[in-house]
């Protein structure tokens, strides 16, 4: 009798800090997806942010792992802090392929924010090819999902599907900038990680 493909889901992203935003989205494609299991991985040089303006990646992976320790189908992966120059999703998924096996389905979850700038991503169309691609709708952000999905969707083997997911108007600059202010991040990042922040003194 054939066995059922594993299926595993990629929430790449840089975290800084993760947020509820994160987790929310990570566990709806889950469970729609009937996931196995969802590796989180923190971007070491995430391709699209300034260095300089990123929190060293030591925090942003504790801070990931301390996140996603509760859910026994949340995993994080230390592939991308193990490489040298940007952290290029591409490079990751060929990594996991080769750990896993070809026999192994991989979804990228994805925020809408970052579907729009797909067409931009290294080996885009090699990528569409290796792995599923599914964007977690966010407010106002539809439109540019319809028009990357028309220019990508039938490109690849594989396809960019939409998922509605809970629209959590979240964002770690936003829980950044409420840092630097002095305001509540109280419930928007897990108490572990608010505690984090804090001791460390990350985003004054
Ligand atoms: N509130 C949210 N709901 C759904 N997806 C989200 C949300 N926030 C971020 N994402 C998605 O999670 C992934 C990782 O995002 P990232 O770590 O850059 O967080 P961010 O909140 O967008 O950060 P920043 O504000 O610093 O750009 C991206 O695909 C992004 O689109
Ligand atoms: O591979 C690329 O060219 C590429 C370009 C931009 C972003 N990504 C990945 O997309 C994920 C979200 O990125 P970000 O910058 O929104 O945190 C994260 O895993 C990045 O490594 C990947």
């Amino acid at each position: 009798m054939a066995h059922a493909k594993a299926k595993v889901g990629i929430m790449g992203g840089t975290f800084d800090p993760i947020h509820v935003g994160h987790l929310v989205t990570a566990e709806a494609v889950r469970i729609e997806y009937k996931l196995d299991k969802v590796l989180f991985i923190p971007a070491s040089n995430p391709p699209h942010k300034q260095e300089s303006m990123v929190t060293p990646a030591i925090h942003r992976y504790i801070m990931t792992v301390m996140a996603t320790y509760s859910n026994p189908h949340f995993f994080v992966s230390g592939i991308e802090l193990e490489r040298s120059g940007p952290s290029y999703t591409v490079d990751t998924v060929r990594g996991l392929i080769d750990c896993y096996g070809a026999s192994t389905e991989f979804y990228f979850i994805t925020g809408a924010d970052a579907v729009k700038d797909l067409p931009s991503w290294q080996e885009i169309d090699q990528l569409l090819d290796l792995c599923y691609f599914v964007a977690a709708t966010r407010p106002g952000c539809i439109s540019y999902i319809d028009q990357v999905i028309k220019q990508f969707g039938v490109k690849g083997r594989r396809s960019i599907q939409r998922l509605a997911t809970p629209e959590l108007e979240i964002s770690s600059t936003d829980i950044r900038e409420r840092i630097k202010k002095g305001r509540s991040i109280k419930y928007i990042v897990p108490e572990s990680v608010e505690d984090y922040i804090y001791k460390e003194g990350l985003y004054r």
